[in-house]
């Protein structure tokens, strides 16, 4: 792969058995992600968009073809190690937020530091600085159900940047916000990608957040290709 790449895939292709056909979902992905770079994947649904985003983070397998994360090839890896490689180089953000809903903010963003060496104390301090970075200072104790939607989702966004992952991989994140609420979580993503460098590849229907990354792509007949962003005067 790249030396240069985070992320890369090449001639991904995943099918389903349905009875005694075969039902292809992607076919012929190629994609190459960069240090800090942004992309959006769009695509009607049903197009493939989530299952893609489970192979390139490690969380399913791909028929055929290879994904490299930070430089390690995931197929060649033991389920063990593709663990610990997805809690090194990786944060997921998904609709919903998955945070657990008996721990307070703080909990929650210090929980994917528990399988990494840092010192307790050192993690949360560095939990506390994340969500005081993403506007939830005054909140971290608060459990998910004291907190509003937009704020659930700036706690999942700290979670997945804890780890400092060189990649952020994002399920419509924004598809359960109201309108003013998913323009501020947007903002938010696009102000963290630029001053952390991290790289973010998110899946959306919002044209608005797709408008925001540097690349657009859409898949079409399950394959990856690109879209051309509007001009803004
Ligand atoms: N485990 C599975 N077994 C069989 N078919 C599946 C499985 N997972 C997904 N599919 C099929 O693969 C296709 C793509 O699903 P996927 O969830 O990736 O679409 P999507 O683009 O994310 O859709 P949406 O925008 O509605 O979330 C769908 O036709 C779905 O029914």
């Amino acid at each position: 792969m790249s030396n240069q790449a985070v992320l890369e895939c090449r001639n991904l292709a995943k099918s389903y058995s349905e009875g005694p056909a075969q039902v292809q979902v992607l076919q012929d992905v190629e994609l190459l992600l960069k240090p800090g770079e942004r992309v959006a994947i769009i695509g009607s649904s049903g197009s493939g968009k989530t299952t893609l985003l489970n192979m390139l983070g490690g969380l399913d397998t791909p028929t055929t073809g290879s994904v490299w994360l930070a430089g390690e090839e995931l197929s060649a890896l033991s389920e063990k190690k593709r663990g610990l490689l997805r809690n090194r180089a990786l944060g997921f953000v998904y609709q919903f937020h998955h945070l657990l809903a008996e721990f307070s903010a703080l909990e929650n963003v210090c929980m994917p530091l528990l399988m990494s060496s840092l010192p307790v104390p050192e993690a949360r301090a560095r939990a506390e600085a994340l969500l005081t970075r993403v506007g939830l200072g005054p909140r971290i104790h608060h459990k998910p159900s004291e907190l509003s939607g937009g704020e659930r989702q700036r706690v999942a966004i700290a979670r997945a940047l804890v780890n400092q992952p060189a990649l952020v991989l994002l399920d419509e994140p924004t598809g359960n916000l109201d309108r003013t609420t998913a323009q501020t979580i947007q903002e938010l993503i696009l102000e963290l990608s630029i001053s952390l460098g991290t790289a973010f590849l998110v899946v959306t229907h919002d044209p608005a957040l797709a408008q925001q990354m540097d690349r657009i792509l859409t898949l079409e007949d399950g394959r990856l290709v690109p879209v051309a962003k509007e001009v803004t005067a």
